[in-house]
């Protein structure tokens, strides 16, 4: 069957965020974990999402994986393929939001592509090319300490000519809010102008309900779940989705076995929901300066879960305070620690799953890629939502057999998330 939305996740958290979206939205989804084997059987879908870990890489590695990803979705039928970012815009003046979104457009033949990181249901709104966070403009919020990418600038159309060869304009909401011609409008005066990435704004779903049509007009698009959730509605409301194929259901069967939370997120959200599991569960913070020296933390972390692991869920996080986090780097550099950490996390994660932990929660976007990486899963089905933008997985031809994971973005999830993914994880 042909797919009819195609995506590339720059990271698994983000990957699976956009899976939830389009599976809400109406859209039989799967998530793939880079590209699959031609010998993994995929369930009948609308769309898929190919997960690859690229936001933090240098630029050139990035764009040949987006790249590979694009030519299989093409060849998968997909008409639009949609670059999926993190709705707090997470990059660097080196990329790798402008890199991976020019060249993909390259490939599809040029032309102008449209760009909103706006995703309403989790407070990321943009109003003339500013992003805010809640409340708070990007700059002022907790992206601002982000261990990999901090976050100094609001202004998108800034921030993304940093990154890019091409011109950057603005969509702003005054055209948004008149409909799609007049964006198409705006649109068509900016490609006058030479400009080939254009900011969207968007405040409300119907903001995004109106990109996503035009973006469907166009061969691909860069946004986070909220395009997501305009090229869905866009999707079902043209008639193209056929009845049948996979369900949330299918995702839900019980996989039984222990289970456990790993953190390597020190975002602001993680941080809290540590603070409230450890009324109600083990919690085991690791002391990253030893995780760095060598292996010794990692084998007491292990030795540490296995006394306690069969009577209950046990976390084991990295995660600290953005002074801790910062005095780390000053004596190792931001990449070296965030890489040794997220090698350490995912170890301890492959362990746990070697003793009968069958159902892991992961929070953090780098952390989910690394411990996804080594535990080699090839591709997930799409449960229920825990929190908006995180649903439950369902490994799909995983060699351990069948699991369940969440994949927690580092802000995402109320306070008691780890309990509220457990509880409907069985
Ligand atoms: N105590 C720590 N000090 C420094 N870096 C850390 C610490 N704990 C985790 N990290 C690193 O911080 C980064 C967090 O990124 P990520 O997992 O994407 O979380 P988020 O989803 O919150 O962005 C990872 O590279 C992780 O290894
Ligand atoms: O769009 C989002 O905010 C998320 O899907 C996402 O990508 C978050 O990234 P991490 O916080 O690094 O997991």
């Amino acid at each position: 069957m042909a797919i009819l939305l195609g995506s590339i996740a720059d990271d698994y958290t983000g990957a699976s965020d956009l899976a939830n979206t389009l599976t809400k939205n109406g859209l039989r989804t799967v998530q793939t974990v880079g590209i699959p084997d031609p010998s993994l059987a995929l369930p009948d879908v609308d769309a898929v999402v190919v997960s690859l870990k690229i936001r933090s890489v240098p630029a050139p590695e990035a764009v040949t994986a987006a790249s590979s990803a694009e030519r299989w979705l093409r060849q998968r039928g997909a008409g639009h393929v949609l670059y999926k970012i993190c709705s707090t815009f997470d990059s660097t003046d080196a990329g790798n939001i402008g890199p991976v979104t020019e060249a993909l457009s390259e490939a599809a033949g040029g032309g102008i592509v449209l760009v909103t990181p706006a995703f309403p249901e989790t407070g990321r709104t943009v109003y003339l090319g500013h992003l805010f966070v809640g409340g708070q403009p990007l700059n002022e919020s907790p992206l601002k300490d982000h261990p990999l990418n901090p976050m100094h600038d609001a202004n998108l159309v800034r921030v993304l000519t940093r990154q890019s060869h091409g011109a950057v304009g603005l969509i702003d909401l005054t055209a948004i809010a008149a409909g799609p011609d007049a964006v198409r409008a705006r649109l068509d005066a900016l490609r006058t102008a030479g400009v080939t990435l254009a900011i969207a704004d968007a405040i409300f779903e119907r903001d995004l309900e109106t990109l996503g049509e035009i973006a469907l007009e166009t061969p691909m698009s860069t946004g986070a779940s909220g395009l997501g959730l305009g090229l869905a509605r866009a999707i079902v409301r043209s008639g193209r989705i056929s009845a049948g194929g996979a369900t949330t259901a299918d995702a839900m069967r019980p996989v039984g076995g222990l289970s456990a939370i790993v953190a390597g997120s020190c975002s602001k959200a993680t941080l809290r929901q540590l603070d409230v599991a450890e009324r109600s569960m083990p919690v085991l913070r690791l002391d990253p300066e030893r995780l760095l020296a060598g292996p010794d933390e990692i084998a007491a972390a292990i030795s540490w879960a296995g006394d306690r692991i069969a009577t209950g869920p046990v976390v084991v996080a990295a995660s600290a305070a953005p002074e801790t986090v910062s005095r780390l780097q000053s004596l190792y550099g931001r990449e070296a620690s965030g890489h040794a950490i997220e090698t350490a996390t995912s170890i301890i994660a492959a362990e746990l799953v070697e003793r009968g932990v069958k159902r892991l929660v992961v929070a953090g976007g780098e952390t989910s890629g690394a411990a996804v990486d080594r535990l080699a899963i090839p591709a997930f089905l799409i449960g229920p939502e825990i929190a908006p933008g995180v649903p439950v997985l369902r490994t799909v031809g995983n060699a351990q057999g069948d699991m369940l994971l969440a994949l927690k973005s580092g802000n995402f999830g109320g306070e008691d998330f780890f309990a509220a993914a457990l509880a409907m994880m069985h």
